[in-house]
């Protein structure tokens, strides 16, 4: 299994971005106030989960976090919305407005044709926790993970993802004792629950989610793109569909069929399809 050898893909102030041999890295980078996110982290986490998606050479993407803490010597994930950023309307940009910036990040992750793993060294809470459940997989510190939903202590609560599909990861009754109780879950609880893939000792969990990007890369593009959004659809409704079908009519532009019926159209004639109507 080869090493990471990370090479930085782009400066940013409040995360940090670099790529290896098919794999990005974005990575939090707040980590004295647990890497919460405000707006300029959330456009900076756009912007290169963007980058990402437009490489050709890049077929995973590893959501992880710089740290630890230099004022205390605590991991975190991330924990949420950035609370000194909150304006009376919402979390507030330098342009003064009031955004849903992450919103727009977690449907980039849902959507991209590729895997993202949810690499969690420590603290993943409230919005950081959504941010892991919309993740592909999570991989977690079995020292310093911690998972917890403080959207209901703070009013900033996550109905879409974060919520209504972790209920269907970890079943309706666990999801609501999240939401509503507030606790603190260790890796190994996660992991117990549905929603974390496997818990590793912290020294190991950049090389592991390394080593699980590469195992991924190895298999066929197509069929991770089409599984992914065959997995996602039956949850997205008509959107989920609209991404799958996107995919398929893209397969369908590849054969014959597609060729003559844009030719028969150019060349101003009926189109004379094959007729072989495979069953
Ligand atoms: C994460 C904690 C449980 C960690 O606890 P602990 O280890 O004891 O550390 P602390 O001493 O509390 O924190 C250290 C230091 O960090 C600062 N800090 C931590 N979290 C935040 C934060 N979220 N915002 C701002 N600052 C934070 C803390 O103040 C300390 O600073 P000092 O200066 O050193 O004192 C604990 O810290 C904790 O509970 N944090 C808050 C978690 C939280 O409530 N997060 C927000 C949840 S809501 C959310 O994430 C919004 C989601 C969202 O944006 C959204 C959702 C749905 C639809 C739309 C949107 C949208 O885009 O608006």
């Amino acid at each position: 299994m080869s090493h990471a050898e990370w090479k930085t893909a782009k400066e940013y102030t409040d995360i940090t971005y670099q790529k290896s041999n098919g794999v990005a890295r974005i990575a939090f980078n707040r980590p004295d106030v647990r890497n919460a996110f405000r707006p300029k982290t959330t456009s900076e986490l756009y912007d290169a989960f963007y980058d990402a998606n437009e490489d050709t050479s890049i077929g995973v993407v590893l959501l992880s976090a710089e740290g630890p803490s230099s004022k205390d010597g605590v991991y975190s994930f991330c924990s949420g919305g950035d609370q000194n950023a909150r304006g009376k309307e919402g979390y507030v940009g330098e342009d003064g407005y009031h955004r849903l910036n992450i919103l727009e990040v977690q449907r980039l992750i849902r959507f991209m044709p590729k895997a993202v793993i949810a690499v969690v060294p420590g603290w993943a809470v409230g919005g950081g926790h959504s941010l892991h459940v919309v993740c592909d997989l999570t991989l977690a510190s079995k020292e310093h993970a911690i998972f917890k939903q403080t959207d209901a202590d703070v009013t900033s609560f996550d109905g879409g993802y974060g919520s209504a599909y972790l209920a269907k990861m970890v079943g309706q009754k666990k999801a609501r004792e999240i939401f509503f109780l507030g606790r603190n879950y260790s890796a190994q609880e996660a992991y117990e629950m549905g929603m974390v893939n496997a818990v590793i000792p912290h020294a190991e969990l950049e090389a592991t989610a390394y080593e699980w990007a590469q195992e991924i890369l190895a298999k066929s593009p197509i069929s991770i793109k089409m599984l992914k959004f065959a997995m996602n659809l039956t949850d997205d409704g008509m959107v989920g569909q609209q991404v799958f079908a996107g995919e398929a009519t893209r397969l369908a532009y590849m054969t014959e069929e597609a060729q003559e019926g844009r030719n028969a159209f150019l060349e101003k004639r009926k189109p004379n399809f094959e007729k072989k109507w495979i069953p």
